[in-house]
């Protein structure tokens, strides 16, 4: 294990295990319906790429980056759109996929900036949902692990652009980010 990391919460068996009941749900839910899957860069990107492979039906993959944090584990509350879709949305089904809900803010702000952009449907898919730390209402409809309110990386999760490359997924040490 890394040793900055204070606890594994999730190895990558009990992360596949959790993908596969997930992609069971979505394939039985989008059979024929063609989706765009619209990935939340950066720490999605690996939650997608594993997630899409088990996907069987057909659909379409777009992105979108959006930061929210300013630096470090501190959310800074505003959300910034970095990187548009190049997709057209309009009529189609839509499922987000993103690493973490914390605050809600950068989902609801995709949501709400989808929404109005005519979809037919939007879905959240998201591998961890920290509630503890919501402040604004926001659902996942579908969730991998809940995790408590502690900093979180691995699995495309990051401090400061590290660790995400981490096959499970662990809390941070504090002594990481505070002197
Ligand atoms: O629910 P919230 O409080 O809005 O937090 C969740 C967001 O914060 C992180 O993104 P970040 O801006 O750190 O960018 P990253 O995906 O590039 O790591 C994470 O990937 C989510 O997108
Ligand atoms: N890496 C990381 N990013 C986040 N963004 C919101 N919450 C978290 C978290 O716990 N860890």
């Amino acid at each position: 294990m890394n040793n900055d990391i204070e606890q594994v919460l999730y190895t990558q068996t009990q992360i596949d295990n959790r993908m596969d009941e997930i992609a069971n749900q979505l394939t039985e839910k989008y059979q024929g319906q063609c989706p765009l899957i619209v990935s939340v860069m950066t720490g999605a990107v690996v939650f997608t790429v594993e997630m899409i492979k088990r996907l069987k039906f057909k659909l379409n993959l777009d992105y979108v980056d959006v930061s929210s944090y300013a630096d470090g584990t501190q959310s800074a509350g505003k959300v910034k759109l970095v990187q548009d879709l190049s997709s057209n949305i309009d009529g189609r089904p839509v499922i987000i996929m993103e690493d973490i809900i914390d605050t809600g803010h950068t989902l609801k702000y995709l949501a709400d900036l989808l929404k109005g952009r005519g979809a037919k449907s939007i879905e959240i898919c998201a591998l961890l949902d920290k509630p503890d730390r919501r402040e604004v209402d926001v659902e996942a409809d579908y969730v991998g692990f809940k995790v408590p309110n502690k900093f979180i990386v691995g699995y495309g999760l990051d401090y400061r652009g590290l660790y995400r490359n981490l096959p499970y997924i662990g809390i941070l040490k504090r002594s990481v980010y505070e002197n």
